[in-house]
């Protein structure tokens, strides 16, 4: 369970997240949605320890993320992609993160094989695709087999196949009753994925439940998406 309760976050006279309240349950697929700027990043850079509320708190499984004992065994994340350098090997930068984990190296054939990347352990990420890379990212968060998955963006750069092949894997994680939180800005990819949707404008959220009830009496998911973070129709896409 991901926990978020009246998370506030300014920086000097900006507030970014104001009362920012919601959770992300075992055995579901939570989207977590918003325009370019929303605070998405914001909130989940705080949940998992990057970063200090100015008030509220963020709790992983009842615990905020510095006072986990075995943080990658308890969450695993990705942020800005794969993080790996450009000069190491799929292999190399997996081994690095398992080791700097106290997570076994057996582990590291078993996720590269897990998101498809057997073939490329030997390639170095300067030549991956974008989608290698959320691939390589997502094997780096299942290292330490954790129950919950934080993933920000992690469909963006994947084409269709990429993304069906993602769903997939976030729900056969889910329905072993680990708990998923990924963030997107486009309420196309999310509604692909998630079951739970919570979504943020402004710093605050505007939405939160079951995708089908947040999303009912709009035309489509487009209408829905604009008429709750009150963007325009120029928001669509980076
Ligand atoms: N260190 C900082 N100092 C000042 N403002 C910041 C800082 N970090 C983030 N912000 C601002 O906070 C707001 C929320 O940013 P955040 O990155 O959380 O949004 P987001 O929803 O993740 O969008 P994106 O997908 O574009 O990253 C933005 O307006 C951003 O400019």
């Amino acid at each position: 369970m991901l926990q978020i309760d009246s998370l506030c976050k300014r920086h000097g006279p900006r507030t970014v997240l104001s009362d920012v309240t919601f959770q992300a349950r075992p055995g579901r697929v939570t989207g977590f949605l918003g325009p370019n700027g929303a605070g998405k990043s914001s909130t989940l850079r705080i949940l998992l320890g990057l970063d200090r509320p100015s008030s509220g708190t963020a709790l992983v499984g009842g615990r905020p993320y510095r006072s986990l004992r075995e943080p990658s065994r308890t969450v695993g994340a990705m942020l800005d992609g794969s993080g790996a350098h450009r000069s190491r090997t799929a292999y190399g930068h997996l081994a690095w993160v398992a080791r700097a984990g106290g997570i076994p190296r057996r582990r590291v054939g078993e996720v590269l094989a897990q998101v498809g990347l057997a073939d490329a352990a030997r390639t170095r990420v300067g030549r991956f695709s974008l989608g290698m890379g959320q691939r390589l990212g997502l094997a780096a968060a299942l290292l330490g087999e954790p129950a919950a998955l934080v993933l920000d963006e992690p469909v963006n750069g994947l084409d269709p196949e990429g993304i069906r092949w993602m769903r997939g894997l976030l729900r056969g994680h889910a329905e072993a009753g680990g708990t998923v939180l990924l963030s997107s800005h486009l309420m196309s990819e999310v509604a692909e994925i998630a079951d739970d949707l919570v979504v943020i404008a402004g710093g605050r959220i505007v939405a939160a439940g079951p995708l089908d009830r947040v999303t009912s009496g709009y035309a489509t998911l487009e209408d829905a998406f604009f008429a709750l973070t009150g963007t325009g129709r120029t928001e669509h896409g980076r």
